[in-house]
């Protein structure tokens, strides 16, 4: 079996079109949706999501609202800015970007952002809402994940899933949102603490791999016809290795591409949730 692929790259450029339709509408009502990105330091990394961020604002329409501090940053600079963003009214949401550089306080950021304009859904009132079931922002990744699931009609309701990796961004909120009754999965959390992982994964309809440990997930440990999804991003001479080894896509039935699976509809979900943000208050 050669596993079929969950094309994120092509599920993400159908999600932004149907998006700048919704943000064109929004523009005949005299609303412009805003997202705010607050970055903090040099690392390479983040600032090339930040700046796909922006690229992707420009491309359904919404406007960017861009805050830099440099890696010196104290506490109380990146709290000024969360603040300001709080009270500019051009901006219907922001994200801080994640990881902050080492000796600032990620949480104490996050809990003071304004939690009606949390784009990315990490908020504990947020996380909150998600568990409660009240609406509210959902988190990027786990919501691409479930859409791109759903976009290739893979089955989600009754499916044993496996996630692998207890991280904010991913692994922590998704089984909140499989588990809900519109989802209807059965979900288990592993981790570094999981003494058999091989056992879990051998029982799993849909496998979710976000432990940043490159090739985790041996072709040998998967069911066949499973659904792989690779989140898991390391590095090896300036590529990509994700925590999903090439192999499995002999044995599994859905697999996502690492780069171009997860890491798109992350993107398109945070454009999501800023046109959501900006609909439902323009519904009043
Ligand atoms: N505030 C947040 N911080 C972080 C998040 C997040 O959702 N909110 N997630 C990650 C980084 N991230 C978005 O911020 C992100 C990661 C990867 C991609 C992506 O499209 N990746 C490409 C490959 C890119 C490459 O070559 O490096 C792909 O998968 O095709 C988008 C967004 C941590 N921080």
């Amino acid at each position: 079996m050669t596993a079929q692929i969950l094309d994120g790259k092509a599920t993400a450029a159908a999600i932004k079109s149907e998006l700048a339709v919704r943000v064109a509408a929004l523009k005949e009502r005299g609303v412009v949706p805003g997202l705010g990105t607050v970055l903090v330091g040099d690392d390479p990394g983040s600032r090339w999501y930040v700046n796909g961020k922006h690229k992707d604002c420009a491309e359904v329409g919404i406007a960017s609202i861009q805050r830099e501090l440099p890696a010196t940053a104290t506490q109380q600079d990146v709290e000024d800015v969360v603040r300001e963003l709080n009270a500019d009214p051009a901006c219907t949401g922001y994200i801080v970007q994640l990881p902050l550089p080492k000796g600032l306080d990620q949480n104490t950021v996050l809990e003071l952002m304004d939690p009606d304009k949390d784009a990315d859904g990490l908020h504990p009132t947020s996380l909150g809402r998600l568990a409660l079931g009240i609406q509210g922002p959902l988190p990027c990744t786990p919501l691409g994940i479930v859409e791109l699931l759903r976009r290739h009609q893979v089955e989600i309701d009754g499916a044993e899933v496996v996630v692998i990796g207890r991280g904010v961004t991913v692994g922590r909120s998704i089984g909140l949102l499989l588990t809900r009754r519109s989802e209807n999965a059965t979900v288990t959390l592993c981790h570094t603490g999981t003494r058999d992982l091989a056992y879990h994964l051998r029982k799993a309809d849909i496998v979710i791999a976000a432990a940043g440990v490159p090739h985790l997930v041996k072709p040998a440990d998967v069911k066949p016809g499973a659904a792989v999804l690779d989140v898991g991003v390391s590095r090896s001479e300036g590529k990509i290795v994700g925590d999903v080894h090439p192999g499995v896509a002999e044995v599994a039935g859905w697999i996502s591409p690492n780069p171009g699976g997860v890491g798109p509809m992350t993107r398109a979900m945070l454009l999501n949730n800023i046109v959501e943000a900006a609909e439902r208050r323009a519904d009043g």
